[in-house]
């Protein structure tokens, strides 16, 4: 069964075409990568697939249902955590959990069960009660992922979920994520960087200028070989291009 399927996803801001026609299966238990240099529509296909954003054209489906329909009841059963997006800098991350708590209609014991869960590790339990703007942005990039999985989602849209983590942390977050999709979840992961891509998806497609111009499993590439299809794919317009940036 897929957990996501879309066909031909069409979105433009005036002039600028961010999706060209986007069509994607994600199966439901895949780790999934969305890789892509900057500007590459990564975002914006996540805005729309969480019900952010309406696409100009084509169809989607999440966890059956039409986020550009039913936008409340996707966000309902997914979970998303945004690029660099902060929580609110006047609560501490307690006041935000039990915030997100009753937006997701949790009960007070299981918010702070999963909490206490995900501040050990994290290792941020010393922090639960200073406010969001005394933390480091690392720290408030620890308070969005849990966040994203308090609910305890069958599917998690990250975009760029290892930004401003230390490699300890990072170890943590890829270690859970693999156990999530272990226990049969779906993770749809968006991001430039080609070493986070490689360690820890299933399959990664890789989308330029809003196309998907390749797809690869990395467990049957050896070495390097993502980043050499990663430069031959987008390398080339990259590297001339105003919006330059293949991630390394
Ligand atoms: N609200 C907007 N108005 C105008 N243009 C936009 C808007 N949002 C995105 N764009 C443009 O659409 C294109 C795709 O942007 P998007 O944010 O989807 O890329 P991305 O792959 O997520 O990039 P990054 O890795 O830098 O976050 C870019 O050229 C961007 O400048």
């Amino acid at each position: 069964m897929n957990a996501i399927a879309t066909a031909d996803l069409r979105k433009s801001y005036g002039d600028l075409t961010a999706l060209a026609g986007l069509t994607l299966d994600v199966p439901a238990g895949e780790l999934f990568g969305l890789l892509g240099p900057n500007g590459a529509g990564k975002s914006t296909t996540i805005r729309i697939l969480t019900g952010q954003l309406r696409p100009d054209a084509g169809t989607a489906s999440v966890l059956g249902v039409d986020p550009a329909a039913d936008p409340i009841g996707v966000r309902e059963r997914v979970g998303i955590l945004p690029e660099q997006e902060s929580p609110p800098s006047f609560m501490t991350p307690r006041e935000y959990f039990d915030f997100v708590g009753s937006v997701r209609d949790l009960d007070a014991a299981t918010v702070n069960e999963r909490v206490e869960t995900w501040a050990d590790r994290l290792a941020y339990g010393a922090k639960l009660d200073t406010m969001h703007t005394d933390l480091s942005r690392g720290q408030q990039q620890k308070v969005m992922i849990t966040a994203a999985f308090l609910h305890d989602p069958d599917l998690v849209f990250i975009d760029e979920p290892l930004a401003n983590l230390d490699p300890i942390v990072q170890e943590a977050v890829k270690r859970f994520l693999r156990e999530y999709r272990d226990a049969g979840n779906t993770v749809f992961l968006s991001t430039h960087d080609i070493d986070v891509a490689a360690d820890l998806c299933d399959r990664v497609e890789i989308v330029h200028e809003g196309e998907l111009v390749a797809t690869r499993r990395p467990a049957a590439l050896d070495g390097d070989r993502l980043l050499d299809v990663f430069l031959r794919e987008v390398g080339a317009d990259a590297s001339v291009g105003a919006d330059a940036g293949a991630g390394r």
